[in-house]
């Protein structure tokens, strides 16, 4: 990548006097003011990469990167004309000292080129044809020919057709055809062109007019200079393109004498073919047609089977021998097979960061097993009354990929999943850089929480597509997050489900849990709810509503709470692991779990009673299924206040309903810590495995909890004092200095998300000046609406976006993103870009080298004047649009 070097700012400053006398005729002819440049340099000064610029005047879409930067020594065609400034080629820069290219010379060079290349390929033809070439030019060519064959060569089309052809790649094809052939063309019909004719790039050539092909192409030989000078180097043609060429004999004479040894084309419909195959992608490519499942499943059969056996038609599609080949194969049979074979693919390359243990080997099983056309009929009798949706969870954080495997079979909808493995960095990151050694990556969000927060914003806007569940209220597009069908009933004595659900009230996401066949008996008993709806603490996951319902065909409860993305129960995260034979009621093979994390849900779980038992609740449920896993090591309480409307009648007292919470408590860390969901059943065996793992202090601690009320005589509290009440406040106070420590580090946490967020804040920036930019740049419409600064009658009215600072500001365009290497080579250096971007955000003094498409000028402009003239054309955008109004 190379940078403008203060060289060039010296030699712009040598040329300025030049550049003065050229100042009245460019603002006359650019309309902006002289102060606006700095300088322009003669060709040839800068000695940076230059930028893909095509011919100024060359309206073809398409752009051919240019071949190395010219010598100042290039020879020049004998014809050319001196350089001289020609501004009907310079799109208005403001001051601009043009070193050569200008239009009488483009016209010179392309009438030049033009004859040469008829010459070249029409022998006969083009010695009688009255066309521009002149004899001195025939000459050159024909020894040219002679004595350098080998450097013949290139592409070459029935129209001179392909935006990348080049005037020589044209005329070596051609007289390679001639010496093996020996065509007779007779002279053209129409032998010049208008003289007023744009320049016409090869792929607008029409395509049947064979008379003018010839004229076309010769023009087309003649574009920017930089095609020309590429052409001299350009490879020998290959027996394809000729094969791909239709005979100019036949378009000529009708019939070609040499048929049986002309390498070129004489069916014209082998030529459709061949060109319709040379082409890549275009607007005349053909669309791609999958083949399509009609409704009884088989592949319909399309045009491409028509040409292929019709056993071979019909053959089975083949799936690959793996464990998602279950799932594979009726994917082929939905509306849109290619998006299938996206969203596997997505599935294959998730890298899982967030879980790594939550393998339910019946889930797995289950799924394995699934059979997706037969699901329909067996799932309702599993799930009971009114729950037709396949209860699996589509968004389960599973690393086999396999829980949403159902999910993405019934799925014809489009959907676009991030593809996380493009954006993940390859290989090992290089450690110890310094500060000018950083990588891509590092300007940006770090990679695992980019991902966890997408995950999490495209699991919150999934739907099933053709979901049977109810709305409910205001709450649609319910989608069930169970992952088991198996439910117990023993928790809140009733069935439970949860749902994903949007308000149509507030456009937010919410969970709902719904208890099957609940009957409510008692007013009051729905309005227990009251309270914990003004409860917010960021340990229990807030309830915001409770209601009951028959939306499904039943008597439903349905709380209303916040939805957590992506999260799940602690009994998922800790007690579903590979199936493993179990020891002593533990899963043999399951990691330890870190004393630290253990502490950490004991602060939050204790932080988060102290808030309810403060408002005269309780939580009730502190059990490992409802606790909620919302990010690492971040948990939530969430079944609060579900057992104060179903017990409502007897309920006990608040003091004893206090104190089981901190039972409760200390069974969820006994069980976690022995990783056995059973491990309270046998309380000394437990606690004893739990004083080998971890410290005494702990084990003080879940003791403490597990114990009845301590009596004034026999202090067992963590603080070790003397008589004391065991109630939260005595609990907090026993762990105060792991609170500290926990503490600590949300703050650490905190600290890391802030300065994330402050990178972000960069990117965003940055974001914001690209939008400007691609605002201004090249708009054609705005032409007409807004009047050119200028003033100038002579300056036409659809220069708006090439003329002033929008000129410049398209070179500068082309200098951050479509810069190429000395070999012609795009240059993607993301580096670069955010270089360029920031200066131009702080309007910095240094200068850089703007080089115009036709590579024929060069601006020295400051990152200041640039930032200048975008605002400047951002403001009348604005006043454009807002004078529409
Ligand atoms: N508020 C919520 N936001 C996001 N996901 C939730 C929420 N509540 C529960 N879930 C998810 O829904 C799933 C089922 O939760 P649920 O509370 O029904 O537990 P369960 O494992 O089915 O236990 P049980 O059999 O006792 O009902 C879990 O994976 C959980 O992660």
């Amino acid at each position: 990548m190379s940078r403008f070097s203060p060289g060039d700012v010296q030699e712009a400053a040598a040329s300025h006097s030049l550049v003065t006398t050229m100042n009245a005729q460019s603002d006359v002819l650019s309309g902006s003011s002289p102060t606006t440049t700095t300088a322009v340099v003669r060709e040839g000064t800068h000695t940076g990469p230059r930028p893909a610029n095509k011919a100024e005047s060359d309206p073809a879409p398409a752009r051919a990167y240019p071949s190395q930067p010219p010598p100042q020594s290039q020879p020049q065609p004998p014809s050319s004309p001196p350089l001289s400034p020609t501004p009907a080629l310079v799109p208005h820069a403001p001051v601009i000292l043009d070193s050569g290219s200008s239009t009488p010379n483009s016209h010179a060079e392309l009438t030049s080129s033009g004859g040469e290349s008829l010459r070249a390929h029409e022998t006969a033809a083009a010695s009688a044809r009255p066309s521009t070439t002149t004899t001195t030019q025939r000459k050159q060519a024909r020894s040219s020919r002679r004595t350098k064959p080998q450097k013949s060569g290139a592409r070459w089309s029935k129209n001179g057709v392909s935006s990348d052809d080049t005037g020589s790649d044209h005329k070596a094809s051609l007289s390679q055809s001639s010496s093996s052939s020996p065509h007779k063309v007779p002279p053209s019909p129409k032998t010049s062109r208008p003289a007023n004719r744009p320049h016409l790039h090869p792929s607008f050539a029409p395509t049947d007019a064979a008379a003018q092909k010839g004229r076309y192409m010769a023009a087309s030989f003649g574009g920017a200079s930089g095609d020309s000078r590429r052409g001299v180097s350009s490879p020998r043609p290959k027996g394809r393109e000729a094969k791909n060429t239709f005979c100019r004999n036949v378009t000529i004479y009708g019939h070609c004498r040499y048929e049986n040894t002309c390498p070129y084309i004489h069916d014209p419909s082998k030529l459709n073919q061949n060109e319709n195959a040379k082409k890549r992608f275009n607007v005349d490519s053909p669309s791609f047609t999958p083949l399509q499942a009609s409704t009884n499943g088989s592949l319909t059969p399309s045009s491409r089977s028509a040409a292929i056996s019709p056993k071979a038609a019909n053959a089975a599609v083949f799936t690959p021998k793996s464990q998602r080949s279950t799932t594979s194969t009726p994917s082929l049979h939905t509306k849109e097979p290619a998006l299938d074979w996206h969203q596997q693919d997505y599935q294959e390359f998730v890298p899982q960061t967030f879980d790594s243990q939550m393998v339910d080997p019946s889930a797995s099983a289950s799924v394995l097993g699934y059979d997706p056309f037969n699901a329909p009929s067996t799932i309702p009798t599993i799930t009971g009354t009114g729950h037709q949706t396949p209860a699996i969870n589509p968004y389960v954080q599973d690393p086999t990929g396999l829980s949403g495997t159902p999910y993405y079979q019934g799925a014809n909808t489009f959907q676009t999943a991030p593809s996380f493995h493009l954006y993940w960095p390859i290989g090992p990151q290089p450690m110890n850089l310094l500060g000018y050694q950083r990588t891509a990556h590092d300007f940006f969000i770090p990679e695992t929480l980019r991902e966890e927060l997408q995950k999490k914003s495209e699991v919150a806007r999934q739907i099933l597509p053709n979901s049977s569940l109810p709305p409910i209220e205001q709450y649609h597009s319910l989608v069930c997050l169970d992952t088991t069908q198996h439910k117990n009933q023993s928790v809140f004595g009733y069935q439970s489900w949860i749902y994903k659900a949007v308000s149509s009230k507030d456009g937010n996401t919410y969970a709902l849990r719904r208890l099957e066949n609940f009957r409510l008996t008692n007013e009051n008993a729905i309005r227990s709810v009251q309270p914990w709806k003004r409860f917010f603490n960021a340990s229990v996951v807030t309830i915001h509503d409770a209601f009951t319902t028959r939306a499904f065909g039943d008597s439903s409860l349905i709380l209303v709470t916040d939805y957590h993305p992506c999260s799940k129960s602690l009994a998922e995260e800790h007690f579903k692991t590979a199936a493993m034979p179990r020891f002593h009621g533990r899963q043999a093979g399951s990691s330890q779990i870190p004393e630290q994390v253990l502490w950490g849900y004991l602060v939050q779980v204790a932080s988060a009673l102290k808030a309810i038992h403060g408002v005269g609740l309780a939580a009730r449920l502190i059990t490992p299924s409802k606790v909620l896993l919302t990010s690492k090591n971040r948990i939530r309480l969430n079944a609060c206040g579900i057992l104060d409307v179903v017990n409502f009648e007897n309920t006990r007292p608040l003091a004893e309903l206090q104190a089981d919470d901190l039972h409760q408590l200390g069974r969820l860390v006994l069980c976690i810590a022995n990783n056995s969901l059973t491990a309270h059943l046998n309380m000394q065996k437990s606690m004893e495995h739990l004083g080998r793992l971890y410290t005494a202090r702990l084990k003080e601690c879940v003791q403490w909890l597990l114990n009845p009320q301590p009596s004034p005589s026999t202090p067992t509290s963590p603080t070790a004092g003397g008589t004391m009440q065991k109630d939260i406040d005595t609990f907090l106070g026993g762990i105060a200095e792991q609170f500290a420590s926990v503490f600590d580090s949300t703050l650490h946490a905190e600290d890391t998300l802030i300065s994330t967020l402050g990178r972000e804040l960069e990117s965003s920036r940055l974001v914001r000046l690209l939008i400007k930019l691609n605002f201004i740049n090249e708009r054609p419409e705005l032409d007409a609406s807004i009047p050119v600064s200028t003033g100038s009658a002579a300056s036409p009215p659809a220069a708006w976006a090439e003329t002033g600072e929008r000129y410049y500001l398209k070179l500068f365009r082309d200098y951050v993103f479509h810069q190429v290497d000395a070999s012609g080579h795009p240059v993607t250096n993301l580096a670069h870009v955010l270089d360029c971007l920031n200066k131009l955000d702080a309007g910095s003094e240094e200068k850089i080298a703007l080089i115009s498409r036709d590579e024929q000028n060069v601006l020295i402009v400051s990152y200041r004047e640039l930032k200048r003239g975008m605002e400047s054309a951002f403001q009348d955008l604005l006043k454009a649009g807002r004078s529409a109004r």
